[in-house]
């Protein structure tokens, strides 16, 4: 289609055009339904935010991967009644394939693992920052895409990965200057689930589908989820004793209701015990019905909150250490969480910590007239080779140049005259001092 500038309505939601058949159509000008542009003031924003994911990687050493958007729809087809398998973003290409936009990052992780094979060691610490999708009927509103921040851990069977991946997502909060009275990090085991389903003799296969449907605690009503978990076939008296032990807010009384040995409360000790050391006890509690509703973990679980309760879960994660022998391959014990990027905005305007992003650049230089626009070029690419960042403004009248300085908050105006020009020089003029003096063109740095 194209679009004649004349007609574009600028800021509005459509424009008119003509096709190459000259046919009148209107272009929407937003972006499909559930997905975002990212105009400047945006995109600095996500930047700052992203460049704070990657700083708490760096210092974690952890290393950055990647992945297609685009996966295999057989990476995601599981049978236990995720939402997330249920919006899948999915399609047909042109090959016939059946394929997705990833709804998540974990299967693509487990995924790479397995064809590195032998040629990675263990413990691999790696992460990625990546676009999700879900289709979601629109009468919910919601978005369909966002941003993730994962961190996984491969290879480390024991609660140090947690410990670790738990410290990575303080650090973050501490960058962003959020703090342990803000938010929270309430974890437990979905061992605490398996001992609960052994004492009722619940059969090993209903173990996912049954976290799923508890994992909605909170979010429906305790009679949908009891009717949920009868429905799987477990008995009233099984499904009381699931919702009377995920109550549970203490560590003694759970080790008190399941005993010392079994290995939920001994993870769960030694994971608070690490959580001292690291420094960030204040930050976390017990929380037994936290199950989380992706329904490969396998054991400690943890998500952050907002202690007001006024916002969905920040990010979470937690241990699967089965799920790359549902891709074929041996097991190999993993750990890891997904943070995402709307809540944890949603949660910095709340709490008044935006930053402060405005637009800024070091020099506007400016040829007072036509026949030096070839020196005021010089002069701008001579400065951007010292890696200044450098506004070259031209067919502009002065008085554009001053409120164009002030819009993108230059630090220096540098004029380029014929008189000073014959001279070697060029007039620099400090935007925040008004300050005004000559140097040569050459000395500029
Ligand atoms: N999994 C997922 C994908 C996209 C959005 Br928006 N939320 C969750």
């Amino acid at each position: 289609l194209c679009i004649s500038s004349s007609t574009l309505t600028h800021g509005g939601d459509s424009s008119t055009s003509t096709s190459s058949d000259g046919a009148l159509g209107v272009v929407d000008l937003n972006p499909p339904r559930g997905t975002r542009d990212f105009p400047p003031e945006d995109m600095r924003l996500r930047t700052w935010l992203f460049d704070n994911f990657r700083e708490v990687s760096r210092t974690m050493a952890f290393e950055e991967v990647d992945f297609p958007v685009l996966e295999s729809e057989a990476l995601f087809i599981r049978k236990a009644g995720e939402e997330i398998t249920q919006q899948l973003y999915n399609f047909e290409d042109k090959g016939g394939r059946r394929v997705v936009l990833r709804p998540e990052i974990t299967p693509s992780l487990a995924r790479l693992v397995i064809k590195q094979g032998k040629s990675v060691s263990l413990p691999l610490k790696w992460f990625t920052i990546g676009q999700c999708w879900r289709y979601e009927r629109m009468t919910r509103g919601r978005r369909r895409e966002h941003y993730q921040w994962n961190m996984d851990i491969f290879g480390m069977p024991k609660v140090r990965a947690e410990a670790e991946l738990i410290q990575a997502i303080v650090l973050l909060f501490e960058r962003l200057g959020i703090t342990s009275s803000d938010v929270g990090i309430r974890l437990s085991s979905r061992k605490v689930l398996q001992a609960v389903l052994n004492m009722y003799s619940i059969p090993e296969h209903l173990f996912a589908q049954v976290c799923v449907i508890v994992d909605k605690l909170g979010k429906l009503s305790r009679e949908e989820i009891e009717k949920e978990l009868i429905s799987t076939g477990l008995s009233s008296e099984a499904v009381q004793g699931i919702i009377e032990v995920l109550s549970l807010k203490s560590l003694s009384k759970l080790e008190e209701v399941l005993g010392s040995d079994v290995e939920a409360v001994a993870d769960l000790k030694k994971l608070f015990s690490f959580a001292e050391q690291y420094g960030y006890a204040d930050w976390i509690c017990f929380d037994a019905s936290v199950v989380r509703g992706l329904a490969y973990y396998t054991g400690v679980v943890f998500e952050a909150f907002d202690r007001k309760g006024e916002l969905r879960a920040i990010c979470g994660g937690g241990r699967y250490d089965k799920l790359l022998s549902t891709f074929g391959s041996e097991d190999v014990p993993a750990c890891g969480f997904g943070f995402g990027d709307a809540v944890i905005v949603e949660l910095l305007k709340e709490k008044g910590l935006l930053p402060d992003l405005s637009r800024q650049i070091d020099d506007i230089v400016f040829p007072l007239d036509e026949e030096l626009e070839g020196p005021a070029s010089s002069v701008a690419s001579s400065l951007r080779k010292k890696g200044r960042s450098v506004d070259l403004a031209e067919d502009k009248r002065l008085k554009w140049v001053f409120k164009h300085a002030e819009r993108i908050n230059a630090s220096r105006l540098i004029l380029v005259g014929k008189s000073e020009w014959e001279r070697g020089m060029v007039r620099v003029k400090i935007l925040s001092t008004r300050e005004e003096f000559e140097v040569k063109a050459c000395d500029l740095e």
